[in-house]
């Protein structure tokens, strides 16, 4: 029989659906089941506002959920670099679309954040203490990774020597855009001598050999199909990576205005001045003399 006013089985008392009779698993006392599985309990239980103001919530969450896109892109990047160390680029560019993509859902996540005002924000500002996203460490080991190598940005995590230990040691491996250009210099391209036995742990300086290397393969891309195709994806990763930073910085000062930074820097100014960081210089470069 169906709801006489709807017209709706569901809405029949008597016909209420159960899965379990199609054989639907509902005992879990001796079966590991979706939480059990997922850590839900532990991902669950680790949301502990401040304050009483409404909006400390989704401010806590849309870092919670950023941290563990950056966990799988982390995850991504490292997996990506080792196998263009180990001449598997095809696999490497096909994780590198993966991160392009995490970044691209981290982009879209600034809408939610967006419907916070300064007048919501501020309710619950001070409770914040000293504490930033500057001192996100997977944020900064994504830096490290892919090549933006600033041990200044160490600091903060002097108090934490597993951190440390963690940082110090990725300064230590060649960034995703060294072995690139390791995999460029192997596949015959003119990469200059100097730039493969760099002190790796040292920011990136733009090497005009480099954009020449870039500028063969991107003017006879058949030629160099799997470099060519190496360089977009990274092109790709940079241009999504950029607009997280616009994002920010958009939201910030949408959220505070020109106010300090709660991790001490000048706020807006600072993350201006991030805007203009380059990851892959030559690969943007090579497009003016192409
Ligand atoms: C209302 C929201 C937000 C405001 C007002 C804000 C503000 C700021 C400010 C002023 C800084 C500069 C450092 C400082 O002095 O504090 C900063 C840095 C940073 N924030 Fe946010 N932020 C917001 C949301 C987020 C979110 C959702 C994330 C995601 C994880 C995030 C991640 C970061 C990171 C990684 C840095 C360091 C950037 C760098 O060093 O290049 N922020 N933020
Ligand atoms: N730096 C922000 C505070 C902030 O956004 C924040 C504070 C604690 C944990 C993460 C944060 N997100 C990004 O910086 C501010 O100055 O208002």
């Amino acid at each position: 029989m169906t709801d006489k006013t709807t017209g709706c089985p569901a809405h029949d008392p008597g016909k209420a659906y159960d899965p379990s009779k199609e054989g639907a698993q509902m005992d879990f006392k001796a079966r590991m089941s979706y939480g059990d599985y997922l850590g839900i309990d532990a991902i669950l239980s680790a949301q502990h506002p401040l304050s009483t103001a409404h909006d400390e919530m989704l401010f806590i969450i849309q870092h919670q959920t950023s941290e563990l896109w950056m966990k799988l892109a982390l995850y991504e990047l490292s997996a990506a670099r080792q196998a263009i160390a180990g001449d598997h680029t095809a696999e490497a560019s096909k994780m590198l679309a993966r991160v392009a993509r995490i970044f691209e859902q981290l982009n879209s996540a600034w809408d939610v954040l967006r419907t916070m005002t300064p007048s919501e924000y501020t309710a619950f500002r001070d409770d914040l203490g000293q504490s930033s996203g500057f001192q996100s460490w997977q944020y900064r080991l994504i830096e490290y990774a892919v090549g933006n190598r600033n041990k200044a940005m160490l600091r903060p995590h002097e108090h934490r020597p597993d951190l440390m230990e963690r940082l110090t040691a990725e300064l230590a491996r060649p960034s995703l855009y060294d072995e690139a250009l390791r995999r460029l210099a192997r596949l015959g391209l003119p990469v200059p001598p100097e730039v493969l036995t760099r002190d790796v742990s040292e920011p990136w300086t733009v090497n005009e050999g480099v954009t020449e290397a870039w500028a063969q393969v991107y003017r006879d891309p058949s030629a160099h199909w799997e470099a060519y195709e190496l360089a977009e994806k990274l092109v790709d990763f940079e241009d999504y990576f950029r607009r997280w930073r616009f994002n920010h910085v958009t939201t910030v000062e949408r959220v505070i205005g020109f106010k300090r930074g709660t991790g001490g820097t000048a706020g807006i100014s600072y993350l201006r001045r991030m805007l203009e960081v380059e990851l892959f210089p030559e690969l943007w470069r090579v497009r003016t003399i192409l």
